[in-house]
This record gives structure tokens, sequence and C-alpha cells, in this order.
């Protein structure tokens, strides 16, 4: 692995549920499993976020699981390294989206904080980890006033930076989060969005960002890669992708965030349901909702391709404005085409 590579996901694929059920055997038929991850591949430098965005059911946390390794792959690879200059094991740290439930009701917010420094030896001597907490408090916009409490008497907002100086407590090498700011007020969103960002800088910390929001994904990351029905379609520099999606599913995501506005929380609707995970369609599995289906995407999956931006996408057409441009009240698949 390359010195600065700190996360390499190779070829991953999760299949959850491959034990056949009773009912299954009976009937003679195969056990049925849900691909949840198929063939997935990424790399995350240090001091970059990748955002990996996409549908309910698409994929995501199944990767922050397998990353984590609260999952095993069914197949590929994982490596994780330390940062550039650490000897020591790689830590990893996770932010979930719910901090009502990320937090023990039992602890006061001091001895959350210090567990993860007491636990790698961080820090030894009693005023020295306390020095340490009120260090990471004053980072996340709280005070050492708030060391005595427990998480009950905090808003999600504040629950939400106590599990991220907690995360911090452990110096770790990469960081996932997943969902952090879909469980909030639409009001303090943008305020922990804004400390994360601070953070990012501040501390050159890599990361994974999961997010079901276009908005927050394109304001949090470096790279971005675009899942769907467990397959990574498109992967690229934030604001490459934003410019130029290859790929009909993202071009067709970009295209129905109104505003980008970070209250803007959900992905939009796009044409079409929704095909089940556990039954993926033939051949591209985007076809049944893509607006440019060709006779080829129904029998043949498309390799992954290079974008210029050294980024890549799945599909065997190239995506491009059609002459006219964007025409008032014309459908999406009439202002673009493809080429082969
Ligand atoms: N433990 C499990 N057993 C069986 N199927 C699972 C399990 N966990 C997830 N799945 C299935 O795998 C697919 C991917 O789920 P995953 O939670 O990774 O997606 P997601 O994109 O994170 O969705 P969400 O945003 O709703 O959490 C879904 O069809 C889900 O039902």
């Amino acid at each position: 692995m390359s010195t600065d590579v700190i996360l390499k996901v190779a070829h991953v694929s999760k299949v959850y549920g491959q034990q056949q059920r009773l009912i299954d055997k009976l009937k003679g038929q195969p056990a049925q499993g849900v691909r949840a991850v198929s063939d997935v591949s990424f790399s995350i430098v240090h001091g970059q976020t990748m955002g990996l965005v996409g549908e309910s059911g698409c994929g995501k946390s199944t990767i922050a699981r397998l990353v984590s390794g609260l999952v095993q792959p069914t197949e590929g690879q994982i490596e994780l390294a330390s940062t550039p200059g650490k000897t020591v094991r790689p830590r990893l740290q996770m932010i979930f989206q719910d901090p009502f439930t990320s937090l023990n009701g039992r602890w006061t917010i001091e001895r959350s904080i210090a567990e993860p420094i007491i636990v790698h030896g961080l820090r030894t001597s009693k005023a020295a980890i306390r020095a340490r907490v009120d260090e990471l408090l004053e980072m996340v916009g709280l005070s050492s006033g708030d060391r005595e409490k427990y998480p009950q008497e905090f808003s999600g907002g504040q629950r939400q930076r106590i599990c991220i100086a907690r995360a911090l407590a452990g110096e770790p090498d990469f960081l996932i989060l997943d969902e952090p700011t879909s469980a909030l007020d639409v009001s303090v969103q943008a305020q922990v969005l804004n400390l994360l960002r601070d953070l990012q800088a501040r501390l050159n910390l890599t990361s994974l960002f999961i997010t079901h929001n276009l908005s927050v994904v394109r304001i949090m990351a470096d790279r971005i890669g675009v899942m769907y029905l467990g397959e990574l379609v498109e992967e690229a520099p934030a604001a490459t992708l934003f410019e130029k999606p290859q790929h009909p599913y993202t071009r067709l995501l970009i295209d129905a965030a109104p505003g980008m506005d970070v209250e803007d929380r959900a992905l939009h609707p796009i044409l079409g349901e929704l095909p089940s995970p556990s039954s993926p369609p033939q051949g591209c599995r985007f076809h049944t909702r893509c607006p440019f289906v060709q006779p080829k995407c129904r029998t043949d999956a498309p390799e992954a391709r290079p974008r210029p931006d050294g980024g890549m996408f799945r599909c065997h057409f190239n995506l491009e404005l059609g002459q006219g441009g964007k025409a008032a009240g014309s459908s999406l698949a009439n202002e673009l085409s493809l080429s082969a």
C-alpha cells in the first residue's frame, strides 16, 4: 500500500444471510442472500475525506460495518494503515447517527471522553487526562464546566459534539461518520457540520463520511462515491463529480436536488422504484430506472471505466449534454444524450 493511503478497500462484497432457510430447502430453492455490497473498491489517502452517498438500502452502512470490522467481507480485502510516521497499530473510531444511544447515560461526560484516552494509554496521570478532556471539550465547542454532567442534560447537537470529542480522544488514524447529522434538528445540523469541517482542517483528519444527503457530502468530502444497489457506480473528486457526472444515476441525483441546502435532507426521489437488493436486475443494475437504457444495458453489467480526473464510473456509454443545453420543460433524457 502506498505510504499515504490510510484505507484501501479492494473488490469487497458482502452477502447477508446466505444460509438456506428451511422453507427454501423444502421447496428445493437455493439459499437467498442479500447482496448488500458488490465488488466495491476505493482508497482514502491521509488527510482526505471520502463521502459515500446513495439512497436508503444501497449498502452505505454495510461499507461502514465492513471497514470497522463489525462484519467480515464475503469477498475482497480491506486494509487500514496508520498515519504516516506512527508505528502503533492503526486506530479507527466511529461517529453514529444517533447521539442519544451512542453515550452511556450512567457515565459523566468526563468518564465517556476519558475512557479512550485511558484504554489506549495516551495520558497516564489523572491531571493529564483531565487536561486532555478539557482540551477536547473546548475543541468541540463545550466547556470544562460540562465535565461532571450526564448525557441527558444535553441537547441532541451537544451530545453529538460529545460523541465527536470521545471519538477524537482515541487519536484515531481513521474516522467513520455514519449519517452524523441526520438525526439532528435542521437548525443544528449546519453547526455540527461546520464544527466537523473545522476539525477536518485543524487535525488533518482522514475519514469516510456516509450520508444520503447530496448537499452534505458536497460540503464535507474531497472525493465522493455514489452507490446504487450495493455497487459503487461512480467515484471522483467532489468538484469534478458535480461539474461533470458521468453516470446517469449521479446526474439524476444532482439534477433532482434543488438549491443544495443542508436542510434539503433526503435525496430527492428519482424516477421508478428501487429494485430489491436480494434480486438485483441483470446487466446494469440501474437499467430499470435509467432514462437512456439501451438493449446492451439489460444483458451486460458495465465494467468500471476511468474518468479523466482519476475517478471511475460504471456505464457502457458517455453522458453528454445535448446541443440545445437545458431547455425549460424538457425531460432530462431530452437534454442529455449517450454516446458509445
Ligand atoms: N444484518 C443484515 N441481514 C440481512 N440483510 C441486511 C443486514 N443489514 C443490512 N441488510 C440489507 O442490506 C442492504 C444494504 O443495507 P445498508 O444498511 O448497508 O444500506 P444503507 O444504504 O446504509 O441504508 P440506510 O441508509 O437505510 O441505512 C439492505 O437491503 C438491507 O436490508
